[in-house]
């Protein structure tokens, strides 16, 4: 009986060993083949993000809401191969980051020997090009004193032609001659933010225009955090730092600070006065958050037509006083836009803005959550305007019945029309 028990247990205890073993298996077979399935994903993924010149839309995740789109200012042509530098004759085609590389000769013919100057940064003067095709381009020349070697100026290419959004003034390209380091962009013909906002020879940017723009850039940086692998923080948002393209669509420019995720607390502060988020000043710890702190500043100049360096954040934080964080932000409204804007949308968009200032870094929301806020106070717009274009449709109609005979053209059709194109000045 004893024996008999004994080995009853023997081989329960045999099976339930066998029955774990193979458990462990099953698991380790599982994890073994999820893994091979993840390495393949990132190395196909890596292959379509660092050529940027295939079909200009490649991506890695996907965003809050269509964030890559076709707006690109690259043409694909026959076979999917971008022509719109074809004119611009290569170097040597494409450089090992994949990005086109183009002889300094012809810079120098497409830039009038480097005199068609429109406009100098920290890195360097930028000129216009024009191309043989007659493509323009904008093309940096960093500075020659620039202590920035060869080998790091490759990274720079690398880091920054990997991104690719319609939302980011892209590179297209670069020359490395010389001992010259030159960048080629997407040229801009609306030029900055900042000189829409503050030069008077500009127009005033209306209110619907200025929340588009909010949410172009948003949508850039949702790219840069979210989007790009790894992550990229831009470490430097402000109004001129964002262009404008012919149809004033906005574009995050000027990566010359941008780095992927990393704490160097021995580094100088980097980045503007006014924009840097006190956290970062504080710890030296730069994260997506303290582009988050940047852009909420940037909401609030939009806003108020006003930069840091003329007093904005002390208007911030007198009309917050009188507002419990979500309304009442009305005395912060540029004078330019002389009471023209919604007063809902702008106490949303203020209440975001003030959202993204939050002094901790925990509080403030997401590049994500941004573009969710601002695409919904574009969409609500939207929506209210269809509302009211199929309101005063069904009144006219109405109105016809009543009024006119059968057969009398309706003249109100034409009225309806002319309604239909002031409304909508700014399409989504
Ligand atoms: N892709 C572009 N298309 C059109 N204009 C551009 C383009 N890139 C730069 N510019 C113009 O050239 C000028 C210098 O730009 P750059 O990005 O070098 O410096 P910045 O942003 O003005 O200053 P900082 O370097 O201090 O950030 C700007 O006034 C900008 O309007």
């Amino acid at each position: 009986m004893r024996g008999e028990s004994s080995g009853l247990i023997i081989g329960i205890s045999i099976g339930v060993v066998i029955g774990v073993l193979l458990a462990i298996l099953a698991f380790l077979c599982v994890r073994y083949h999820r893994k091979r399935s993840q390495i393949g994903n990132s190395s196909s993924r890596r292959t379509v993000t660092i050529p940027i010149r295939e079909n200009g839309a490649n991506s890695c995740t996907i965003l809050s809401d269509s964030t890559i789109g076709p707006e690109s200012p690259m043409k694909s042509g026959r076979n999917g191969k971008l022509f719109w530098l074809e004119g611009f004759k290569k170097n040597n085609g494409v450089s090992m980051s994949g990005i086109p590389v183009y002889p300094y000769k012809d810079l120098q013919k497409a830039t009038y020997n480097f005199t068609t100057l429109i406009g100098q940064g920290a890195f360097g003067p930028v000129y216009k090009a024009q191309m043989s095709t007659g493509e323009i381009v904008a093309v940096k020349v960093l500075a020659t004193d620039s202590k920035q070697g060869e080998r790091e100026f490759q990274t720079e290419v690398m880091l920054l032609g990997r991104l690719h959004h319609r939302n980011l003034v892209n590179l297209v390209g670069y020359c490395a001659e010389k001992g010259q380091h030159i960048l080629i962009y997407v040229y801009m013909s609306k030029g900055s933010l900042a000189s829409h906002l503050y030069n008077e020879s500009n127009e005033p940017l209306n209110w619907d225009v200025r929340v588009h723009i909010a949410l172009d850039i948003a949508r850039g940086l949702e790219y840069l955090h979210d989007g790009a692998v790894p992550p990229v923080i831009h470490r430097d948002i402000k109004s001129s730092n964002i262009l404008l393209d012919n149809s004033m669509r906005a574009r995050v420019s000027d990566f010359g600070l941008s780095r992927e995720e990393m704490v160097d607390k021995h580094a100088a502060i980097r980045g503007t006065f006014g924009y840097l988020d006190p956290e970062y000043v504080s710890t030296r710890t730069f994260t997506k958050k303290s582009d988050v702190y940047s852009f909420g500043v940037l909401l609030f100049e939009l806003i108020a037509g006003r930069n840091p360096q003329q007093g904005l954040m002390e208007y911030v934080e007198l009309a917050a006083m009188n507002t419990d964080g979500k309304v009442g932000w009305e005395e912060l409204v540029d004078a330019r836009l002389d009471g023209n804007f919604d007063v809902q949308e702008l106490n949303e968009v203020a209440a975001l803005a003030y959202k993204c200032i939050n002094r901790s870094p925990r509080k403030r929301p997401s590049m994500r959550d941004v573009v969710q806020v601002l695409s919904r106070v574009v969409k609500s717009r939207h929506d209210i305007k269809h509302h009211k274009k199929s309101l005063s449709a069904a009144t006219d109609e109405v109105s016809i019945d009543m009024d006119q005979p059968e057969n009398m053209t309706p003249v109100s059709g034409h009225r309806r029309e002319e309604s239909i194109d002031s409304t909508d000045t700014y399409e989504v």
